[in-house]
This record gives C-alpha cells, structure tokens and sequence, in this order.
C-alpha cells in the first residue's frame, strides 16, 4: 500500500550524533513511528536501575523526565542535581536522549521560575540530544537558538492533561511552533470521548502536511489509545510507551505499541 501521506513534504530529523554511544535515530520522512520510552526516576539511585530497565525494553529513544527528581528537592539544591543527572544519564543511556522538564502548569511535578525553567533546559542542551520546550512557557521561544547552538534539537510541546482543545486551538498551537523555530511539534492532550482524538488526528495530519517538520499527537486516556499506534497513517513521527514505569496515563508497553504500529503499517 502506498503511504498515505504521499502528498507531504518529506521531512527528517535527526536525534543524536554517530560519535556518541547513544547513536542517533532519525525521525520523520519516511521513517517508521519511533517508540519513546521515559524514565521517571525521584532520585540519582535508582536512575542506573531505571536506565538498564527502559533500555531492556527496547524503545527507539529514552526520554528522560527530570522533573520528578528536580521536584525531590528543595529550590536550592536543583540546579547541581540537575547537572549530576544529565552526567549519570548521557553517560549510561545506550538510546538517544530527548531531556524534558514537566511543568506543573502542563501537568509535571515541579514548579520553576521562568528564568529557572530556560536557564535549565540550556543546561540540559549542552548534553542531551533534543528538548521538550513547553511553547508556552514564557522566554520558552527565545531558547531555541541557544538549544541548536548546543547541538541539540527543540522538541516544542504543548499538554493540556484535563482535555482536548478544539482544533482551531491545535492548529494555533502547531502554528507557533513551527514559527518559533522548533524541529519537532508534539501535543498531547487529555481525551474523554473518541471525538477528541479524532480531532487530535485529524490536527496532526494538517500540521505534517502544512509544515516541512515532524509531528508526535498524543490522546491520553483511553480514548487516546488508538492515536498512540496510528502513526504511520496519521503522521505522527514517534509515540510514547510504558517501559519500568508510566509517563502518562493510557500509554501502552513498548511491546503493545510496537504491534500495534507493525500491524497497521502495511
Ligand atoms: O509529551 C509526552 C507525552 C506523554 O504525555 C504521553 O501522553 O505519552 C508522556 C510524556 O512523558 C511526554 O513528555
């Protein structure tokens, strides 16, 4: 069957570099739906254990959510156990990194200052090979740059974990995305009946064909589940899955996912 997006800009991007045992994965383009799979960790001793546990799953890339451990400690003390984790991580992940901060106000553990939020994520940049950018976090555009100079890639997100927007609202979303600059456009939003992840589809599909970029749509919940293995007809460019823990609710395992994809991608 000829893929259904044969009107679309082909596009690639890639995560990661060659020279580093992480390697790299492309996504996008022609490439199949990549598995994501997060580590979720509230300490630096069982983030070792969580690594080999995700990695031994066998997703495409590991995400790393650093807001659980951020929000195990006191303001102070956040910004040295932020740079003693990206160490750990860059160091032990066998995958290629995508480093991401969760904010309270997009349903994450921790609360940061704006500044505190784009000082981190710089930090982040200098090792990780791509950044969640919560887009509507304010200074969140001006870092862009700074994530590119890095060498790493911006992975610009918007979540909402109590509902799905209405699509004129996607569309805006997806819209200052790709003006910010970012690489990659993601949004994930909470569904309650299976209108919203049609509609969460049908934005996705508009976005990859407006846009010389890829686009992750995720429906959480259980009405969700299906935007979650569709990749491949709906365009989106990777999927997120439950390895040693849940990063969200509705995800399926690496291994449900995986079929899920492989069967509807013929
Ligand atoms: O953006 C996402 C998607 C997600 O919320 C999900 O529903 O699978 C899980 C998060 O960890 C990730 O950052």
């Amino acid at each position: 069957m000829s893929n259904p997006c044969d009107d679309c800009i082909p596009t690639e991007v890639t995560i990661g570099h060659a020279s580093t045992p992480r390697g790299m994965l492309n996504i996008g383009g022609g490439a199949p739906t990549a598995v994501i799979s997060s580590l979720m960790s509230a300490s630096l001793e069982s983030l070792t254990s969580e690594i080999t546990d995700v990695a031994g799953a066998q997703p495409d890339l590991i995400e790393w959510r650093v807001d659980p451990l951020l929000a195990s400690v006191q303001a102070s003390e956040r910004e040295g156990l932020l740079r003693t984790g990206l160490k750990l991580v860059t160091d032990q992940s066998p995958l290629p990194l995508l480093a991401t901060i969760r904010t309270v106000a997009e349903g994450g553990l921790v609360d940061l200052s704006d500044g505190q939020y784009t000082d981190f994520l710089a930090i982040l940049a200098t090792f990780a090979d791509a950044i969640d950018l919560e887009i509507c976090h304010p200074g969140a555009i001006d870092i862009v740059e700074e994530i590119h100079e890095a060498g790493s890639i911006a992975v610009a997100s918007h979540h909402d974990f109590t509902r799905t927007p209405l699509t004129v609202d996607i569309d805006r979303v997806f819209a200052s995305m790709a003006k910010a600059g970012a690489d990659v456009l993601k949004i994930a939003y909470m569904t309650h009946r299976p209108e919203d992840a049609l509609r969460i589809m049908d934005a996705q599909l508009r976005a990859s064909r407006t846009y010389a970029l890829p686009v992750i749509g995720i429906g959480m919940g259980e009405f969700g589940a299906i935007t979650r293995i569709c990749g491949h007809t709906f365009a989106s460019a990777a999927t997120f899955a439950s390895a040693s823990s849940s990063s969200a609710p509705g995800q399926l395992s690496v291994e449900e996912t995986r079929r899920g994809l492989v069967t509807l991608q013929r």
